[in-house]
């Protein structure tokens, strides 16, 4: 099986690209593949494979082999991929995803994908279960009290579920720590990523995230995208921000004109390869 191994902010990902659909899960194989001493080490293995609904469709699997319904930092890196290794002419395109089709807007240089933006599609604010395009001025945020202590956070959705909690040094919050017991707490039946924000200032948040399925991660597109949501819903920022997260940073924007969120961000190859593990039968 051939791959390509690519990052968004070090957010690292085995990205293969195939004619035919899957036709098993690649639960196993991603599991094999993501580890970072037995295969090629990676958060997340992504394919891009045929769609009828859009120029392309990514199908991403965490490190443990669960499916994510999308994945910001990857969509980036398939929308290169495409462009760079498949077509070489639009520079906006539409990826099918499990959180909906994605519109995506690539910047070239020469022959080379740099930035990249993605309508991030409409974010829902989690808990009462309504679209957040239902104005609401001001969300109180909800307790959660995980192994005695108390936390504070803001449930969105972005297709994939995001848990944001606001903190007062993401520097020194012990995120290893904290991360695995509220991705995995029963209030969130399909686990959760998580994500820590300390506020620098109206336009600016610090992020880290421990994500479900992956662990701690150098960024997470769509849990940036989350935590500007949480951010204006709780009265922190404007709807323009660049968050400055573990491996870069992202412009990310929630439009007030159609409620979607917009990321913008880079996309990097690393190497290609060719998996030999046993069950490389894609
Ligand atoms: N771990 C996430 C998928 C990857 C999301 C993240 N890497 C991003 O860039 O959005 C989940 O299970 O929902």
């Amino acid at each position: 099986m051939k791959f390509t191994k690519m990052h968004g902010l070090g957010n690292d990902f085995v990205v293969v690209y195939q004619k035919d659909p899957l036709n098993e899960s690649p639960r196993d194989l991603a599991r094999a593949v993501c580890d970072r001493h037995r295969g090629v080490g990676a958060d997340g293995l992504v394919f891009i494979l045929p769609s009828e609904r859009a120029d392309l469709r990514m199908r991403i699997f965490n490190a443990d082999g669960t499916e994510a319904e999308q994945c910001g930092n990857a969509v980036r890196c398939v929308a290169k991929y495409y462009y760079e290794c498949v077509s070489g002419v639009k520079k906006e395109l539409t990826v099918e995803t499990g959180a909906g089709i994605q519109r995506v807007w690539l910047d070239v240089a020469g022959n080379r994908v740099d930035q990249v933006k993605v309508d991030m599609g409409v974010p829902v604010l989690q808990g009462e279960q309504i679209p957040v395009t239902i104005r609401k001025d001001r969300v109180v945020e909800e307790p959660l009290e995980v192994d005695g202590r108390h936390f504070a956070f803001t449930a969105i959705s972005m297709g994939n579920p995001h848990v944001v909690i606001f903190v007062d040094d993401v520097v020194s919050f012990p995120v290893e720590a904290w991360g695995p017991k509220i991705e995995t707490h029963p209030y969130f039946p399909n686990k959760t990523n998580v994500e820590f924000i300390t506020v620098r200032s109206n336009r600016e948040l610090d992020m880290r995230v421990w994500e479900r399925g992956a662990g701690q991660t150098m960024a997470c597109g769509s849990g940036a995208c989350a935590s500007v949501v949480a951010s204006v819903l709780t009265g922190r920022t404007g709807r323009h921000v660049i968050v400055h997260l573990w491996g870069g940073d992202l412009e990310i924007e929630w439009s007030e004109q159609d409620d979607h969120v917009y990321m913008t961000g880079p996309a990097e190859v690393v190497f290609e390869g060719k998996w030999l593990g046993s069950d490389a039968s894609f």
